[in-house]
């Protein structure tokens, strides 16, 4: 199985593609998280102004109502008595002024002798307060207390449930006359204030918060309350309502838009992170091709003078004191095959020659075409002997070698080369002068008869004179 393993400018470039993302994508959820916020802040502002605005028109009607005994209290307290004759007629006028009333009942001496409308509360009649202990104890707590108190909804003697004001009466401000109750119809009270389990898109629930009253649920879900919801008190006397309110569908549901812009961020990020990589690896092949363009000789492909010596540098700063060879290699009469054969056969010997010497001499050292048919290789490591055994090799390699040429002239082409070689450590000699001895050399080998090599030996700092062997 083969590995691919990532190069590091592929590494980088996708590191910086998984930043650009996360940080796009983080702080586009950050926006989007404090927008989430502000839309449920608003949501929430507006359920509690709705809720508020629900819970004073109920205060505003139960007030309208309750106190209307209050005046038929006045009537008794100043007359010290109550007129048989007139009390139908007094109630009549009290039920019509009052709204979602339900009856009216007096009780002197706490037994119910007078109700109105009488029809269907026939069964309140003589109704005495203390035996009813549903009734006594708010009964008890209103002359205790010697103020109208509301209490309820409660379960109707009369059956059904009514919000029940009470007004006791006292004479001389001392002595206890008796109760005057209004019994108001809840249903009919909170559907005319718009009070209902939902309105709106809200749920509403309300309920009972009075000491002893077991917190029960007047209208709505008991579920409310467990709930994440809106809650609002209304303090009427002698008793304490809560009203719960929830949106129907969540407090979320504001901002329920902003979850499809999460996903959206993210796959914005990414496609910008997606963008970032590909261009980050455009550039970089970019710059790739430009330096191989700038480093490579475009007819062999071989690293070209400048790309050669740059690398040449690099390695003599690795290795100074390293024992260098180099061979510079001319082929022999090249002018001849471009003036016989013209200059495309010449182009294709050169691929040919460039070819082969790459593959007989890249893994020993760094091979590059120097100028038209010259190439320079350079050995780090290499004693002279070495060089010299791998040029005699070069030499019998070329001059066995047939190129093939595609020409309608000639089909295969035999040349020879003639190699300088040098010599050196490094430190010692420098690359110029080992550019320099090896040029020398070849010039001799050419002078010499061509097909051959030629070497400056002992270049070092202090060169007692360098001796020429010609191989
Ligand atoms: N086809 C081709 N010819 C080239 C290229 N570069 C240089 N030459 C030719 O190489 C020849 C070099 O000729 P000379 O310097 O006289 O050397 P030579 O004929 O090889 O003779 P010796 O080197 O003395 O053996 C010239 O004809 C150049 O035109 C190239 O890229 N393509």
């Amino acid at each position: 199985m083969s590995h691919i393993t990532p190069s590091p400018s592929q590494i980088k470039s996708l590191l910086i593609a998984l930043v650009v993302t996360l940080i796009l994508g983080v702080v586009f959820h950050l926006v989007i998280q404090v927008e989430r916020q502000r839309l449920e802040q608003l949501l929430r502002l507006q359920v509690n102004q709705e809720t508020a605005a629900l819970l004073s028109s109920l205060e505003a009607e139960l007030n309208a109502n309750i106190f209307l005994a209050s005046g038929l209290a006045a009537h008794v307290e100043a007359l010290q008595h109550i007129e048989q004759d007139t009390i139908p007629n007094t109630l009549a006028v009290l039920y019509r002024l009052g709204r979602h009333v339900r009856n009216l009942e007096v009780a002197p001496n706490n037994r119910v002798d007078y109700v109105y409308p009488s029809a269907g509360n026939e069964k309140v009649i003589g109704v005495y307060y203390p035996d009813t202990p549903s009734q006594w104890p708010s009964v008890k707590r209103a002359i205790d207390e010697r103020r109208t108190l509301v209490t309820g909804p409660l379960e109707l003697q009369q059956g059904g449930q009514g919000i029940i004001s009470r007004t006791p009466v006292f004479l001389d401000d001392k002595h206890y006359w008796g109760m005057l109750s209004l019994v108001l119809d809840s249903d009919d009270l909170f559907s005319a204030v718009g009070l209902n389990p939902e309105v709106e898109g809200i749920r509403y629930t309300l309920r009972n918060i009075s000491s002893g009253s077991g917190q029960r649920v007047i209208m709505g879900h008991p579920q409310l309350f467990e709930e994440d919801s809106i809650r609002l008190i209304l303090n009427l006397p002698g008793t304490r309502w809560e009203l719960a309110a929830v949106p129907v569908s969540g407090w979320s549901s504001a901002s329920s838009h902003l979850r499809i812009m999460l996903w959206v961020n993210w796959a914005l990020a990414g496609l910008i992170g997606f963008g970032v990589w590909r261009y980050m690896r455009y550039r970089d092949i970019s710059e790739l091709k430009l330096k191989h363009l700038a480093e490579t000789d475009a007819l062999t492909e071989l690293y070209n003078r400048r790309a050669f010596v740059q690398v040449a540098d690099q390695l003599a700063r690795q290795f100074p004191s390293s024992h260098w060879s180099m061979l510079l290699i001319d082929i022999d009469h090249f002018k001849h095959v471009n003036d016989t054969y013209g200059h495309q056969v010449g182009d294709q010997a050169l691929q040919s020659l460039a070819l082969k010497l790459k593959a007989e001499l890249t893994e020993k050292g760094c091979v590059a075409r120097f100028g038209g048919e010259e190439f320079a290789v350079l050995l780090p490591h290499q004693s002279l002997a070495e060089a010299e055994q791998l040029a005699s090799q070069l030499l019998a390699c070329i001059r066995n070698m047939a190129i093939a040429i595609q020409s309608d002239d000639i089909s295969l082409l035999r040349l020879t080369i003639s190699i300088g070689i040098a010599s050196g450590k490094i430190e010692w000699v420098g690359l110029d002068h080992l550019i320099k001895a090896a040029d020398d050399a070849l010039y001799r080998a050419k002078d010499a008869g061509r097909d051959r090599y030629a070497c400056e030996v002992a270049l070092s700092k202090a060169p007692e004179g360098p001796s020429t062997i010609v191989g």
